[in-house]
């Protein structure tokens, strides 16, 4: 930018040379003499200072992109450090938009501190070359300037207001646009369209409203701008060429005079056209800042605690994670999501977690994970409080299966390396046998390399998918968030297989909604309102715990299953 600046001033001065050469030109010619230096003199001038305004724009171009991108870089490395309720409780495409279109522009503005300086230094040298020239003829033209810039400081605050409203209306409409296209068939199937479209467009108009106002600021600062300087002109003209017939000034200083009033448009052009994308900048990063403010996950604890290069080594009978005394909540004023949950998970066998809606089972899978921090209590993993662990270390000894097990953008090689990236493709064929999906994949013809869009795969084999890339590498823990949804009987039969295989050599918690999973399971959780309303086996339970025989039967207990389960 310094660099930048300075070729500026450099090219400003050639600029600012050339009517004063100009004269030289006409004076040598009025006296007679060989005008061979002064116009080569003028030509040296013109090209220095045409190379050096091109190294300039260049340069300031390069910069203009550099801000650009490391503006988006920082954002995009906030989006993914940040903490999930932060994230969640904006719309998704608004997000998108303050990644995408907010940092572009910055890339007017960027520059917009070394133009206006350039411009201010241009305009003042302008100005006082003029002075030599002839201070009566400076009069006349300060007042057109002065009207100018009493102008542009009454309009230039509007049209800044004008484009950051006009930014806010694009977040609002990514955001909605978004989220109604994810919801796409719901608003189908509600022929919602016309409603969804008015809303959306009406963003739309919105933007272009407030885009037109900037718009037509813009065309009126500089309408009367360039008008004004050219008025300013004229009258140099008629006042200059009265003093010129009366003697006081020569005819080549009226010309060189003349020539400075033209130039004036060009550092007024530049001061108005930086003011303008420095408002835009101004708007676009404030709104960039709101992301810096997005509060990020605990940073890596290792750094900021002393953490013993050796893990304790667990007892085999000691419990893999503990909650001890957990009370969580999602707002600061919101009731407690979870309230005093104790709770050991052994380090092998299946802990199925059961309760009615909103009893608080997603709550325990996001303070394991890690995406909610208790407000009272601790967790342990291996005996060793979650606060003295990274949100990775802790992560990296679980694996997660979402309940509506989404895919990311890529090939099913690509989904099921998620979590390893560096896992072989036997290991894949391996993971994808496990959930009875090998034969259906090596029936493609590009294999692991198939894309896989969230459309292309049925809920079932896209649950089985997600159970692939979580049993890719035996996890020590395996959290998997069962589909409400009836799934087909391939799916429940790979589920439980694998639910059945992985408790036999680590822990496996379920949020269980199949009466299957719960039956399966060594330890089940009932849980009520938030908090932990018995613990036990199924026989224990259905014995002793009314809502647990409510549960059970809201499952759609079958007789025979009941028999079943007496028996197991
Ligand atoms: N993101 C959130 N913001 C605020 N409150 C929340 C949020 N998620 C859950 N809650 C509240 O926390 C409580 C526990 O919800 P949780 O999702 O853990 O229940 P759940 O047992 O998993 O229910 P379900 O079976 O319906 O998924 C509920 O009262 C719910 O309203």
């Amino acid at each position: 930018m310094l660099l930048g600046l300075l070729l500026g001033l450099v090219a400003n001065a050639a600029g600012l040379a050339t009517p004063l050469v100009t004269k030289w030109v006409l004076d040598t010619l009025g006296a007679g003499e060989p005008l061979t230096r002064p116009i080569l003199v003028l030509l040296a001038l013109v090209v220095v200072g045409a190379g050096i305004g091109l190294w300039q724009w260049i340069l300031m171009g390069t910069v203009a992109e550099r801000v650009v991108y490391e503006a988006r870089v920082s954002i995009i490395r906030r989006y993914f450090a940040a903490r999930i309720d932060q994230l969640t409780r904006r719309p998704g495409g608004e997000l998108v938009t303050r990644a995408t279109s907010d940092p572009a522009l910055l890339h007017e503005a960027s520059g917009s501190v070394v133009g206006l300086i350039n411009g201010a230094v241009a305009l003042v040298g302008t100005l006082a070359l003029m002075g030599v020239l002839d201070v009566v003829l400076l009069g006349a033209t300060l007042v057109a300037v002065v009207l100018v810039a009493v102008l542009m400081g009454l309009i230039m605050p509007a049209i800044g207001r004008a484009q950051e409203a006009a930014q806010e209306s694009v977040g609002r409409l990514g955001g909605t646009l978004e989220g109604a296209l994810r919801a796409i068939r719901t608003v189908k199937a509600s022929r919602a369209e016309p409603r969804q479209t008015e809303l959306i467009t009406g963003y739309a108009r919105d933007t272009a409203r407030h885009s037109v106002r900037a718009a037509r600021r813009s065309a009126v600062v500089w309408t009367i701008s360039w008008t004004g300087i050219q008025v300013a002109v004229i009258v140099i003209l008629g006042f200059g060429a009265a003093r010129a017939e009366r003697g006081l000034i020569e005819v080549s200083t009226l010309i060189a005079f003349l020539l400075y009033a033209f130039q004036l448009m060009g550092p007024i052009g530049e001061l108005t056209q930086n003011l303008t994308a420095m408002q835009a900048g101004i708007a676009a990063a404030s709104r960039i800042r709101e992301i810096e403010a997005i509060e990020v996950e605990p940073a890596g604890a290792p750094g900021t605690r002393p953490v013993p290069d050796v893990a304790p080594t667990p007892r085999r009978g000691d419990p893999v994670l503990v909650f001890r005394g957990v009370t969580a909540r999602y707002g600061p004023d919101g009731d407690p999501a979870v309230s005093d949950i104790d709770l050991r998970i052994p380090r092998t066998g299946h802990t199925a977690l059961v309760g009615p809606s909103g009893a608080g089972k997603t709550t325990l899978f996001s303070l394991l994970l890690r995406f909610l921090e208790p407000v009272d209590g601790v967790l342990l993993l291996d005996g060793r409080p979650y606060p003295d662990l990274s949100p990775a270390e802790v992560r990296g000894r679980l694996a997660y299966v979402e309940q509506d097990a989404p895919v990311v953008p890529g090939t099913i090689g690509d989904n099921l390396r998620f979590t390893h990236p560096d896992a072989t493709d036997e290991e894949l064929w391996e993971a994808l046998r496990t959930v009875h999906l090998a034969d259906r994949v090596a029936s493609f013809d590009l294999g692991l390399d198939t894309p896989l869009t969230a459309t292309s795969v049925s809920g079932g084999e896209r649950q089985r998918i997600a159970l692939a890339r979580a049993v890719l590498r035996t996890p020590d823990v395996l959290l998997l968030d069962e589909a409400t949804a009836q799934v087909d009987g391939l799916t429940e039969a790979a589920v439980t297989r694998c639910v059945r295989d992985r408790a036999a050599v680590g822990a496996v918690v379920t949020i269980a909604h199949r009466l299957s999973t719960v039956l399966d399971a060594d330890q089940i959780v009932v849980m009520e309102r938030g908090r932990i309303r018995a613990v036990g086996s199924h026989r224990d339970l259905l014995r002793e715990d009314a809502l647990y025989r409510d549960l059970v039967a809201a499952l759609r207990i079958t007789p025979e299953a009941v028999a079943d389960a007496a028996v197991h």
